[in-house]
Protein backbone atom coordinates (compact mmCIF):
# COMPACT_ATOMS: atom_id res chain seq x y z
CA UNK A 1 0.00 0.00 0.00
CA UNK A 2 1.21 3.44 -0.81
CA UNK A 3 0.56 6.22 1.91
CA UNK A 4 2.35 9.26 0.72
CA UNK A 5 3.59 11.12 3.71
CA UNK A 6 5.14 14.58 1.84
CA UNK A 7 5.39 16.36 -1.14
CA UNK A 8 7.76 18.80 -1.98
CA UNK A 9 7.45 21.40 -5.75
CA UNK A 10 10.66 22.15 -6.36
CA UNK A 11 10.12 25.79 -9.23
CA UNK A 12 13.44 25.69 -11.44
CA UNK A 13 14.38 28.49 -13.25
CA UNK A 14 16.63 26.96 -16.23
CA UNK A 15 18.88 28.65 -19.02
CA UNK A 16 18.59 27.04 -22.26
CA UNK A 17 22.18 26.11 -23.84
CA UNK A 18 20.62 28.10 -26.99
CA UNK A 19 16.67 28.87 -27.44
CA UNK A 20 14.54 27.15 -28.73
CA UNK A 21 12.43 28.96 -31.56
CA UNK A 22 9.27 27.30 -33.06
CA UNK A 23 6.87 28.68 -35.30
CA UNK A 24 4.99 29.43 -32.23
CA UNK A 25 7.13 30.45 -29.34
CA UNK A 26 10.82 31.15 -28.41
CA UNK A 27 11.71 29.53 -25.22
CA UNK A 28 14.79 30.89 -23.24
CA UNK A 29 14.66 30.34 -20.10
CA UNK A 30 12.64 27.28 -19.29
CA UNK A 31 10.40 27.15 -15.96
CA UNK A 32 9.95 23.70 -14.33
CA UNK A 33 8.48 21.96 -11.33
CA UNK A 34 9.81 18.88 -9.86
CA UNK A 35 7.41 17.41 -8.14
CA UNK A 36 9.14 14.91 -4.87
CA UNK A 37 6.73 12.23 -3.58
CA UNK A 38 7.74 10.97 -0.33
CA UNK A 39 5.78 8.08 1.69
CA UNK A 40 5.27 7.09 4.37
CA UNK A 41 8.38 4.17 4.46
CA UNK A 42 10.48 7.16 2.92
CA UNK A 43 10.71 5.91 -0.25
CA UNK A 44 11.15 8.83 -2.93
CA UNK A 45 8.71 9.01 -6.61
CA UNK A 46 10.22 12.28 -8.41
CA UNK A 47 7.96 13.61 -11.45
CA UNK A 48 8.41 16.78 -13.80
CA UNK A 49 5.46 19.73 -14.54
CA UNK A 50 6.19 19.81 -18.10
CA UNK A 51 4.17 22.94 -19.10
CA UNK A 52 5.90 26.03 -20.05
CA UNK A 53 5.40 29.86 -18.72
CA UNK A 54 3.18 31.19 -21.30
CA UNK A 55 0.20 28.68 -22.75
CA UNK A 56 1.53 28.77 -26.18
CA UNK A 57 2.06 24.74 -26.81
CA UNK A 58 -1.64 23.80 -24.70
CA UNK A 59 -4.11 25.52 -22.23
CA UNK A 60 -1.17 24.87 -19.07
CA UNK A 61 1.29 26.85 -17.59
CA UNK A 62 3.58 26.63 -14.77
CA UNK A 63 0.98 28.89 -13.34
CA UNK A 64 -2.13 26.44 -13.71
CA UNK A 65 -0.04 23.33 -12.89
CA UNK A 66 0.65 24.98 -9.17
CA UNK A 67 -2.72 26.23 -8.81
CA UNK A 68 -4.15 22.67 -9.61
CA UNK A 69 -1.81 20.70 -7.31
CA UNK A 70 -1.72 23.02 -4.37
CA UNK A 71 -5.74 23.67 -4.59
CA UNK A 72 -6.75 20.14 -5.79
CA UNK A 73 -4.36 17.18 -6.34
CA UNK A 74 -2.09 17.31 -3.53
CA UNK A 75 -4.54 17.37 -0.49
CA UNK A 76 -6.77 14.81 -2.00
CA UNK A 77 -3.33 12.78 -2.63
CA UNK A 78 -2.31 13.00 1.33
CA UNK A 79 -5.02 11.72 2.68
CA UNK A 80 -5.40 8.52 0.37
CA UNK A 81 -3.12 5.60 0.20
CA UNK A 82 -2.77 3.90 -3.84
CA UNK A 83 -1.86 0.28 -4.75
CA UNK A 84 -0.84 1.30 -7.81
CA UNK A 85 -1.08 4.46 -9.60
CA UNK A 86 -3.69 4.02 -11.83
CA UNK A 87 -5.30 4.24 -8.64
CA UNK A 88 -5.25 7.96 -9.25
CA UNK A 89 -7.28 7.97 -12.19
CA UNK A 90 -11.05 8.00 -10.85
CA UNK A 91 -10.28 10.87 -8.79
CA UNK A 92 -8.48 12.92 -11.28
CA UNK A 93 -11.85 12.04 -13.86
CA UNK A 94 -13.87 14.79 -11.67
CA UNK A 95 -11.35 17.47 -13.15
CA UNK A 96 -11.79 18.43 -16.76
CA UNK A 97 -8.04 18.07 -18.92
CA UNK A 98 -5.42 19.94 -16.58
CA UNK A 99 -2.93 17.05 -17.91
CA UNK A 100 0.20 17.97 -17.25
CA UNK A 101 -0.37 19.03 -13.72
CA UNK A 102 -1.74 15.28 -13.45
CA UNK A 103 0.75 13.79 -15.36
CA UNK A 104 3.47 15.38 -12.87
CA UNK A 105 2.01 13.63 -9.66
CA UNK A 106 0.93 10.10 -11.65
CA UNK A 107 4.31 10.09 -12.92
CA UNK A 108 5.82 10.57 -9.34
CA UNK A 109 3.33 7.90 -8.00
CA UNK A 110 5.01 5.43 -10.72
CA UNK A 111 8.27 6.20 -10.07
CA UNK A 112 7.44 5.43 -6.27
CA UNK A 113 5.79 2.42 -7.26
CA UNK A 114 8.22 1.17 -9.46
CA UNK A 115 11.22 1.70 -6.18
CA UNK A 116 8.75 -0.03 -4.04
CA UNK A 117 8.63 -3.27 -6.70
CA UNK A 118 11.64 -2.92 -6.74
CA UNK A 119 11.99 -2.72 -10.73
CA UNK A 120 12.95 -0.52 -13.10
CA UNK A 121 9.83 1.69 -13.94
CA UNK A 122 10.61 0.45 -18.07
CA UNK A 123 9.54 -3.33 -16.61
CA UNK A 124 6.39 -2.19 -14.60
CA UNK A 125 5.18 -0.30 -17.74
CA UNK A 126 5.51 -3.19 -19.57
CA UNK A 127 8.90 -2.48 -21.96
CA UNK A 128 10.77 -4.68 -23.37
CA UNK A 129 14.03 -3.05 -25.24
CA UNK A 130 17.07 -2.24 -23.25
CA UNK A 131 18.41 0.41 -25.02
CA UNK A 132 16.29 2.79 -27.52
CA UNK A 133 16.82 4.85 -30.20
CA UNK A 134 17.52 8.74 -30.04
CA UNK A 135 16.07 11.64 -32.17
CA UNK A 136 16.66 14.88 -32.14
CA UNK A 137 15.31 18.34 -32.84
CA UNK A 138 17.43 20.77 -34.93
CA UNK A 139 16.86 24.40 -33.69
CA UNK A 140 15.38 26.92 -36.14
CA UNK A 141 17.61 28.76 -38.26
CA UNK A 142 19.28 29.67 -41.41
CA UNK A 143 20.06 26.53 -43.69
CA UNK A 144 23.55 26.36 -43.15
CA UNK A 145 23.03 26.66 -38.75
CA UNK A 146 20.83 23.95 -39.61
CA UNK A 147 23.05 22.26 -41.47
CA UNK A 148 25.74 22.45 -38.95
CA UNK A 149 23.87 21.53 -35.91
CA UNK A 150 22.83 18.05 -38.38
CA UNK A 151 26.71 17.46 -38.66
CA UNK A 152 27.32 18.10 -34.88
CA UNK A 153 24.20 15.45 -34.23
CA UNK A 154 24.80 13.45 -36.69
CA UNK A 155 28.49 12.90 -35.10
CA UNK A 156 26.15 11.90 -31.76
CA UNK A 157 24.79 9.03 -34.65
CA UNK A 158 21.29 10.06 -33.44
CA UNK A 159 18.99 7.78 -35.69
CA UNK A 160 16.10 10.68 -36.51
CA UNK A 161 15.99 14.47 -37.34
CA UNK A 162 13.54 16.76 -36.71
CA UNK A 163 13.41 20.20 -38.01
CA UNK A 164 10.90 23.37 -37.51
CA UNK A 165 8.58 24.34 -40.57
CA UNK A 166 5.98 26.94 -40.89
CA UNK A 167 4.85 28.11 -44.76
CA UNK A 168 7.10 30.97 -44.63
CA UNK A 169 10.02 28.72 -43.84
CA UNK A 170 9.62 25.02 -45.70
CA UNK A 171 10.38 24.42 -49.11
CA UNK A 172 13.44 26.10 -49.71
CA UNK A 173 14.95 24.26 -46.14
CA UNK A 174 14.13 21.11 -46.46
CA UNK A 175 15.26 21.26 -49.98
CA UNK A 176 18.60 22.74 -48.66
CA UNK A 177 18.80 19.58 -46.04
CA UNK A 178 17.83 17.06 -49.06
CA UNK A 179 20.20 18.23 -51.32
CA UNK A 180 22.84 18.15 -48.78
CA UNK A 181 21.74 14.49 -47.20
CA UNK A 182 19.33 12.89 -49.55
CA UNK A 183 18.65 9.60 -47.27
CA UNK A 184 18.81 11.07 -43.67
CA UNK A 185 16.10 10.29 -41.63
CA UNK A 186 14.54 13.68 -41.63
CA UNK A 187 11.23 14.88 -40.19
CA UNK A 188 9.50 18.38 -39.92
CA UNK A 189 7.00 19.38 -37.15
CA UNK A 190 4.83 22.42 -38.27
CA UNK A 191 2.83 22.57 -35.08
CA UNK A 192 -0.18 23.73 -36.64
CA UNK A 193 0.78 26.74 -38.92
CA UNK A 194 -0.81 25.27 -42.19
CA UNK A 195 -4.38 25.09 -43.00
CA UNK A 196 -5.85 22.66 -45.91
CA UNK A 197 -6.21 25.95 -48.10
CA UNK A 198 -1.99 25.25 -47.90
CA UNK A 199 -2.53 21.85 -49.28
CA UNK A 200 -0.67 22.62 -52.54
CA UNK A 201 2.14 23.65 -50.74
CA UNK A 202 2.13 20.76 -48.30
CA UNK A 203 1.79 18.59 -51.51
CA UNK A 204 5.02 19.88 -52.81
CA UNK A 205 6.65 18.60 -49.48
CA UNK A 206 5.70 15.15 -50.79
CA UNK A 207 8.94 14.78 -53.03
CA UNK A 208 11.30 15.34 -50.15
CA UNK A 209 10.64 12.07 -48.64
CA UNK A 210 9.60 13.20 -45.30
CA UNK A 211 9.34 10.32 -42.62
CA UNK A 212 6.19 12.55 -41.27
CA UNK A 213 5.04 15.85 -41.22
CA UNK A 214 3.91 16.69 -37.57
CA UNK A 215 0.73 18.61 -36.65
CA UNK A 216 0.42 20.59 -39.74
CA UNK A 217 -2.99 21.67 -39.27
CA UNK A 218 -4.99 23.04 -35.69
CA UNK A 219 -4.59 21.74 -32.55
CA UNK A 220 -7.47 20.61 -32.22
CA UNK A 221 -8.34 18.88 -35.75
CA UNK A 222 -8.80 15.82 -36.37
CA UNK A 223 -11.31 15.62 -39.33
CA UNK A 224 -9.14 18.28 -41.47
CA UNK A 225 -6.37 15.96 -40.83
CA UNK A 226 -8.44 13.14 -42.19
CA UNK A 227 -9.21 14.95 -45.75
CA UNK A 228 -5.18 16.28 -45.37
CA UNK A 229 -3.96 12.99 -45.33
CA UNK A 230 -6.22 11.24 -48.19
CA UNK A 231 -4.16 13.62 -50.55
CA UNK A 232 -0.87 13.18 -48.68
CA UNK A 233 2.50 10.87 -49.80
CA UNK A 234 4.03 11.84 -46.42
CA UNK A 235 2.79 10.40 -43.44
CA UNK A 236 1.21 12.68 -40.87
CA UNK A 237 1.65 12.47 -37.42
CA UNK A 238 -0.38 13.68 -34.63
CA UNK A 239 1.08 15.48 -31.64
CA UNK A 240 -1.18 18.47 -29.83
CA UNK A 241 -4.67 17.24 -31.39
CA UNK A 242 -4.00 13.85 -29.46
CA UNK A 243 -5.17 14.37 -25.94
CA UNK A 244 -6.87 11.10 -25.06
CA UNK A 245 -7.30 8.28 -26.03
CA UNK A 246 -10.62 8.89 -27.22
CA UNK A 247 -8.75 11.77 -29.62
CA UNK A 248 -6.21 8.47 -30.68
CA UNK A 249 -9.37 6.15 -31.54
CA UNK A 250 -10.96 9.02 -33.89
CA UNK A 251 -7.85 9.82 -35.39
CA UNK A 252 -7.26 6.30 -36.34
CA UNK A 253 -11.08 5.18 -37.43
CA UNK A 254 -11.20 8.84 -39.94
CA UNK A 255 -7.36 8.10 -40.80
CA UNK A 256 -6.68 11.38 -40.20
CA UNK A 257 -3.02 10.14 -39.24
CA UNK A 258 -0.57 7.14 -40.02
CA UNK A 259 1.81 7.86 -36.63
CA UNK A 260 1.15 9.53 -32.95
CA UNK A 261 3.58 11.24 -31.17
CA UNK A 262 2.78 10.27 -27.54
CA UNK A 263 3.78 12.88 -24.84
CA UNK A 264 2.54 11.95 -21.08
CA UNK A 265 2.28 15.24 -20.21
CA UNK A 266 -0.13 15.99 -23.14
CA UNK A 267 -2.41 12.67 -22.17
CA UNK A 268 -2.54 12.95 -18.66
CA UNK A 269 0.19 10.32 -18.00
CA UNK A 270 1.91 7.41 -18.05
CA UNK A 271 -0.98 5.06 -17.85
CA UNK A 272 -3.10 7.09 -20.46
CA UNK A 273 0.13 7.20 -22.76
CA UNK A 274 0.61 3.13 -22.06
CA UNK A 275 -3.47 3.15 -23.29
CA UNK A 276 -2.94 4.98 -26.50
CA UNK A 277 0.46 2.82 -27.35
CA UNK A 278 -1.62 -0.47 -27.05
CA UNK A 279 -4.68 0.72 -29.57
CA UNK A 280 -1.66 2.20 -31.86
CA UNK A 281 0.03 -1.17 -31.64
CA UNK A 282 -3.58 -2.92 -32.70
CA UNK A 283 -4.07 -0.50 -35.32
CA UNK A 284 -0.64 -0.66 -36.68
CA UNK A 285 0.16 3.21 -36.07
CA UNK A 286 3.60 3.78 -35.28
CA UNK A 287 4.52 5.89 -32.35
CA UNK A 288 7.07 7.81 -30.82
CA UNK A 289 7.45 9.58 -27.67
CA UNK A 290 7.93 13.49 -28.31
CA UNK A 291 9.95 15.62 -25.60
CA UNK A 292 8.87 19.17 -23.90
CA UNK A 293 12.68 20.72 -23.86
CA UNK A 294 12.31 19.36 -19.96
CA UNK A 295 14.98 18.20 -17.48
CA UNK A 296 16.40 14.66 -17.11
CA UNK A 297 13.26 13.80 -14.99
CA UNK A 298 10.91 13.50 -17.60
CA UNK A 299 12.98 12.48 -19.69
CA UNK A 300 13.63 9.51 -17.45
CA UNK A 301 10.31 8.77 -17.47
CA UNK A 302 9.72 8.79 -21.63
CA UNK A 303 12.73 6.50 -22.27
CA UNK A 304 10.94 4.19 -19.91
CA UNK A 305 7.69 4.89 -21.98
CA UNK A 306 10.03 4.59 -25.24
CA UNK A 307 11.15 0.54 -24.45
CA UNK A 308 7.43 -0.50 -24.85
CA UNK A 309 7.37 -2.78 -28.31
CA UNK A 310 5.41 0.37 -30.30
CA UNK A 311 7.73 2.47 -29.93
CA UNK A 312 9.30 2.24 -33.50
CA UNK A 313 10.35 5.48 -34.39
CA UNK A 314 13.39 7.39 -32.49
CA UNK A 315 11.81 9.96 -30.29
CA UNK A 316 12.45 13.41 -29.36
CA UNK A 317 14.52 12.27 -26.30
CA UNK A 318 17.90 13.68 -26.55
CA UNK A 319 20.95 14.01 -24.39
CA UNK A 320 20.65 16.42 -21.26
CA UNK A 321 23.26 17.72 -23.14
CA UNK A 322 21.25 18.48 -26.14
CA UNK A 323 19.44 21.44 -23.93
CA UNK A 324 21.20 21.80 -20.69
CA UNK A 325 24.58 23.29 -19.39
CA UNK A 326 23.98 20.77 -16.76
CA UNK A 327 20.82 18.68 -16.00
CA UNK A 328 19.55 18.06 -12.42
CA UNK A 329 19.50 13.67 -12.89
CA UNK A 330 22.45 11.54 -12.04
CA UNK A 331 24.26 10.08 -14.75
CA UNK A 332 23.18 12.95 -17.14
CA UNK A 333 21.15 11.18 -19.91
CA UNK A 334 23.76 10.57 -23.16
CA UNK A 335 23.04 9.32 -26.48
CA UNK A 336 26.06 6.96 -27.37
CA UNK A 337 25.65 5.90 -31.11
CA UNK A 338 22.30 7.33 -31.26
CA UNK A 339 21.22 5.06 -28.83
CA UNK A 340 20.07 5.32 -25.02
CA UNK A 341 20.43 2.67 -22.18
CA UNK A 342 17.44 1.85 -21.17
CA UNK A 343 18.25 2.07 -16.89
CA UNK A 344 18.08 -1.22 -15.08
CA UNK A 345 17.74 0.50 -11.65
CA UNK A 346 14.57 0.96 -9.77
CA UNK A 347 11.95 3.08 -10.33
CA UNK A 348 13.46 6.11 -13.45
CA UNK A 349 16.66 4.67 -12.94
CA UNK A 350 18.25 8.26 -12.37
CA UNK A 351 19.64 9.66 -8.87
CA UNK A 352 18.53 13.65 -8.34
CA UNK A 353 21.33 16.01 -8.39
CA UNK A 354 20.23 17.49 -5.38
CA UNK A 355 22.88 20.14 -5.55
CA UNK A 356 21.95 21.07 -9.17
CA UNK A 357 17.97 20.89 -8.26
CA UNK A 358 19.20 23.54 -5.51
CA UNK A 359 21.04 26.04 -7.61
CA UNK A 360 18.53 26.64 -9.78
CA UNK A 361 15.31 26.43 -7.53
CA UNK A 362 13.67 29.86 -7.41
CA UNK A 363 10.71 28.37 -4.77
CA UNK A 364 10.20 25.35 -2.52
CA UNK A 365 6.29 24.44 -1.31
CA UNK A 366 5.71 21.46 1.05
CA UNK A 367 2.97 20.00 1.78
CA UNK A 368 2.57 17.35 4.77
CA UNK A 369 0.05 14.70 5.93
O1 LIG B 1 12.24 18.21 -26.08
C1 LIG B 1 12.79 18.35 -27.20
O2 LIG B 1 14.00 18.16 -27.38
C2 LIG B 1 11.97 18.78 -28.39
C3 LIG B 1 10.68 19.40 -27.97
C4 LIG B 1 9.85 19.80 -29.14
O3 LIG B 1 10.21 19.61 -30.29
C5 LIG B 1 8.58 20.43 -28.88
C6 LIG B 1 8.19 20.74 -27.61
C7 LIG B 1 7.03 21.54 -27.41
C8 LIG B 1 6.41 22.13 -28.45
C9 LIG B 1 7.01 22.06 -29.80
O4 LIG B 1 7.95 23.08 -30.01
C10 LIG B 1 7.73 20.75 -30.05
C11 LIG B 1 6.70 19.71 -30.39
O5 LIG B 1 5.60 20.09 -30.77
O6 LIG B 1 6.99 18.51 -30.36
MG1 LIG C 1 5.12 18.53 -32.02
Amino acid sequence: MIEIQKVVLHHLDLIMKNPFHTSIGTVHKRESIIVEMIDCEGIVGWGEVVAFSSPWYTEETIQTCLHMLRDYYIPYLLRTSFTHPEDIAPFFLQFKRNHMAKASLEGALWDLYAKKEQKPLSKVLGGTRQEIEAGVVVGMGSLPSMIQQIERFMDEGYKRYKIKIDPSNDIEIVEGIRNKYPDLPLMADANSTYTLGSLSRLQELDRFQLLMIEQPLSADDIIDHATLQKKLKTPICLDESIVTIEDARKAIQLGSCKIINIKPGRVGGLAEAKKIHDLCLKNNIAVWCGGMLETGVSRAHNIALASLPNFVIPGDISSSSRHWHEDIVDPQIEVKNGKIQVPTGDGIGFSIDRKALRKFRTTTLIFKK
